[in-house]
């Protein structure tokens, strides 16, 4: 009996139950989901909706809330450090430290982990070479453009080759082939039974490399399951049409008109 439950809590990576969290309104409301180990979930919501802040609970980030959350069957709240020594987070424009060379940011990075001093070196110059960041890994990282930090925040997140991925916009500011390389690299790390959680408003690529979709909207859960099934339910053909039906922003082109009269006043 010991062994199923175990067996059970390893097949979960993510067990969410009864989550809320108000600021000085509500945030998020009664969130309850699963998600199995090695499965790539897209969550996705309008600004707002609490996709973040759903994040920061998941990586022990914000211990203040309602229900109960585990990762890697960890509770979050009160196991927040052992959480976030087991898992990777890539935030959207976090607060580099950047008057430190990509090298030695990910050098502290690395300590934190309590990576090898000596592969660590090496690993971070053959991870920053593969984002084409060779030529400045010893450049201060102040002089760096948005796309230039978001390779490095990608490259701390995974160094540590870590079994579950929390990944919040992750895309921020890269071109076109960091974008599909990023995409790639996903893809071959579920090949590899790796946990992603992925949030972001890049609907084609949520679309491509999820097994299923979550949709947020002012805090509450309103869509959760494969795209295929999501869309054969609303038939709405993509997924950013899927979006705007459910999140009900269909008046885009009145919007626009009224926006353009209202700055020609
Ligand atoms: N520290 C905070 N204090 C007060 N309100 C907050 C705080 N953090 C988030 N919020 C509020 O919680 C709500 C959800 O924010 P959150 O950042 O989770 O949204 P999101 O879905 O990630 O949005 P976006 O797509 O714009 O990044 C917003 O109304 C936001 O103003």
């Amino acid at each position: 009996m010991r062994i199923i439950n175990a067996q059970i809590k390893c097949m979960q990576a993510i067990v969410v139950e009864a989550l809320s969290k108000s600021y000085a309104n509500p945030v998020l409301k009664n969130i309850s989901f699963t998600v199995e180990a090695g499965e790539i979930i897209g969550y996705i919501g309008p600004n707002g909706a609490g996709k973040s802040t759903t994040i920061k609970i998941l990586t022990g980030l914000i211990n203040e809330f309602e229900g109960k959350a585990s990762v890697l069957g960890l509770d979050v709240r009160t196991e927040a450090l052992e959480v976030k020594r087991r898992i990777g987070y890539i935030p959207e424009n976090a607060a580099l430290y950047d008057t430190l060379t990509p090298l030695e940011y990910l050098e502290f990075v690395g300590n934190l982990y309590s990576l090898d001093k000596t592969s660590l070196n090496k690993k971070s110059k053959e991870l920053l070479n593969v984002f084409g960041l060779s030529n400045h890994k010893e450049d201060r990282m102040t002089t760096f453009s948005k796309g230039m930090r978001q390779k490095v925040l990608l490259i701390a997140g995974m160094l540590h080759n870590p079994s579950i991925l929390f990944l919040d916009e992750p895309l921020s500011g890269l071109d076109a082939n960091a974008v599909i390389l990023v995409k790639e690299i996903l893809s071959q790390l579920k090949q590899a039974g790796k946990t992603i959680f992925y949030s972001s408003h890049i609907m084609d690529v949520v679309e491509k490399i999820s097994d299923r979709i979550m949709i947020i909207n002012k805090g509450e859960l309103i869509a959760n399951g494969p795209f295929t099934e999501l869309n054969s339910q609303a038939h709405s053909g993509s997924l950013e049409q899927l979006f705007t039906e459910l999140t009900g922003n269909k008046e885009h082109e009145s919007a626009a008109g009224q926006f353009i009269d209202i700055i020609k006043q």
